[in-house]
């Protein structure tokens, strides 16, 4: 990407900084006072020698010139805090509101986008590359400032006292400028692939934490140990290519200002031997060429600064313009209830190119309960989270109350659905918080309905026991019937349970499921389950294969049918005796 693209991607901070301009403005002006100071020392420097040299013609004696030399370093020095201050603080402003933006952003964003992403890769979006663009806001536009500034009234004040020495002096830097220029597309590629490497990096340590019972168990450590280390050395190659590439920045600068020093010197003391400038002169305008040399060094570091900063935002843009594929329409109607209930339409789905539901229709009558079951990966819970519209669905394929959910409003929709997906997501926060999650309804009834309560006995703290990260204190079970009570205490009228029973044991599934049944009073139901007996209390299970609905019918009904529900059936009975055989075998 060449450079002038990659700055492209800064116009996006655009919108950002309404409301921080008049920030800029009185940071940019505070700093034109203090470079205002730093170059009126070299000025009275000149005043002094010269007076010095013709006392007759001193305008300024001594003591009064250094008093008031003192007097303004002092007045520098208070004003650049204050104009570091500023800008600095609106850097972080900005920082600010980036970041809500794209949190908010983020929020937008449906199961498509969260597929596709590492999650690992969105929190460096979130901690890399915002850093990257504060300093690039912060201390680079104050350096760029700063820059400009002294090289504006620098150079005027040099032209003042000699054009040609002035030519010579700064004749070696638009060589440098374009050295540079030549050297920042190539920064910035190099600075995307680090922070790339970087965020695979934070990726994967990510991933290892939340695995790390996973990677003991199957000893594992060495080989996440190998991949991070391999991640580690690509990102440490691209961070040393990075320091290499800016390390020849800096020589090009110095190179540059020193050969001008040089020239000054020369040509200088020839126009000061022959009495063309005096030697107060000479001496201010060297104090204005030393005043450049700092601001033509951070001249590439402000440069790599914005290599740096534009390939950030090039990365948050594309988080910041990543389009949901789930949208609300514009003319979204309100749902106030499932009323007719709920009716699937030739409804077809796929995953990019793969197909995974094909043409299923059904229809569920409000307080209906329907089992859906299948073979493992045949689209059962893709089935599920198509109906609270997690992921995108062509118009007319799917419909509540009569509506096509395309037409209706997300928030409503969504409030009517007590959802339970197959891997349960719980905070490190108490229990009764995590089922307040779903809802403000009754915490201890939803807890009693889910099969909850006589595992809160064995807690200390019971309601108030706080759960480990992601409820690593809680057994599968526990976690899966904590996420069970979080989807009745909204009191949906239409419970969508994906496999809710599948770290449950036999006897807990029998206890969980009379609980169930009397919460199920008056609400339409649909769960997904491979265990047939969770059907126990179902009017209806549909059965689905290769993207179709291949059987339904009672549960009686199936299994007299002989098809694939009794087939699974008796799988499910052969794997019971199976086990009940091992049992018997053990004890003897
Ligand atoms: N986000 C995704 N992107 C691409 N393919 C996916 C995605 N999620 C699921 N799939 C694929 O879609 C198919 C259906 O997945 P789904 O989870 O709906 O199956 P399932 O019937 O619920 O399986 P199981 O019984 O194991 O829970 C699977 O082959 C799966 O690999």
């Amino acid at each position: 990407m060449g450079y002038s693209s990659s700055l492209q991607h800064l116009k996006t901070l655009v919108p950002f900084l309404d409301g921080l301009r008049w920030r800029y403005a009185v940071g940019a002006f505070l700093l034109v006072l203090t470079n205002a100071c730093a170059l009126l020392i070299p000025w009275l420097l000149k005043l002094v020698i010269d007076g010095l040299q013709h006392p007759e013609h001193a305008l300024l004696s001594s003591g009064k010139a250094a008093l008031l030399i003192g007097l303004i370093a002092v007045g520098y020095a208070l004003v650049r805090i204050f104009s570091r201050t500023v800008i600095l603080n609106a850097a972080r402003l900005l920082e600010f509101q980036i970041r809500e933006a794209l949190f908010a952003r983020l929020m937008t964003l449906d199961l498509v986008f969260f597929s596709r992403e590492r999650s690992g890769d969105i929190l460096s979006r979130f901690a890399n590359d915002l850093t990257n663009l504060r300093m690039l806001t912060g201390f680079g536009v104050m350096s760029l400032l700063n820059t400009v500034v002294l090289y504006l009234a620098g150079l005027w004040l040099m032209l003042q006292i000699n054009l040609w020495l002035t030519v010579a002096a700064v004749a070696p830097l638009p060589l440098m400028v374009l050295a540079v220029r030549a050297m920042s597309s190539r920064i910035f590629s190099v600075s995307r692939q680090a922070q790339d490497e970087l965020a695979r990096l934070s990726s994967l340590t990510e991933e290892s934490v939340g695995a790390i019972r996973l990677i003991k168990s199957y000893c594992r450590e060495a080989y996440v140990a190998g991949q991070f280390d391999r991640i580690s050395d690509h990102c440490l190659a691209k961070n040393l290519e990075l320091a290499r590439l800016r390390g020849l920045v800096m020589p090009v600068m110095a190179l540059a200002t020193g050969a001008g020093t040089l020239a000054v010197l020369y040509l200088g003391g020839r126009l000061v031997i022959t009495n063309q400038i005096s030697l107060g002169q000479f001496v201010a305008f060297s104090g204005y060429l030393a005043l450049l040399a700092w601001p033509t060094a951070v001249l590439g570091w402000i440069l790599t600064l914005v290599q740096r900063g534009a390939a950030s935002m090039a990365r948050l843009n594309e988080l910041l313009q990543s389009i949901p594929a789930v949208v609300e329409d514009p003319e979204a109607r309100p749902l106030g209830g499932i009323g007719k209930g709920l009716e699937l339409r030739e409804l077809r789905f796929s995953y990019g190119e793969r197909r995974i539901l094909d043409g299923i229709s059904f229809s569920i009558a409000p307080g209906e309960r329907v089992g859906i079951t299948g073979p493992v990966g045949c689209g059962k819970s893709t089935l599920l989270r198509l109906i609270p519209r997690l992921l995108p669905l062509p118009d007319s394929m799917l419909f509540l109350d009569g509506q096509d959910v395309n037409s209706l409003e997300l928030a409503s929709l969504r409030r009517l659905m007590g959802y339970v997906p197959q891997e349960t997501t719980l905070f490190s926060r108490s229990i009764a918080d995590n089922v307040a999650y779903g809802g403000n309804g009754d915490v201890a009834t939803a807890v009693q309905r889910a099969g909850l309560a006589a595992d809160l006995q064995s807690f200390s703290a019971g309601l108030a026991t706080v759960v480990g990260e992601r409820g690593v204190t809680l057994s599968g079970g526990q976690r899966q019937r904590v996420a069970l009570a979080r989807s009745l205490v909204r009191e949906p009228e239409l419970l969508l349970l994906d496999d809710p029973l599948a770290s449950v044991d036999a006897g807990r599934e029998d206890e969980i499921l009379g609980a169930l049944a009397e919460s199920w009073q008056g609400k339409t139901v649909l769960m997904v389950s491979q265990r047939l007996s969770a059907f126990r209390d179902c009017q209806r299970v549909l059965v689905l294969d290769e993207g179709r609905i291949v059987e339904q019918g009672t549960p009686d009904e199936l299994l007299q049918l002989g098809g694939r529900y009794a087939e699974l059936a008796r799988m499910q009975g052969m794997l019971k005796s199976e086990v009940r055989r091992v049992k018997l075998e053990g004890v003897s």
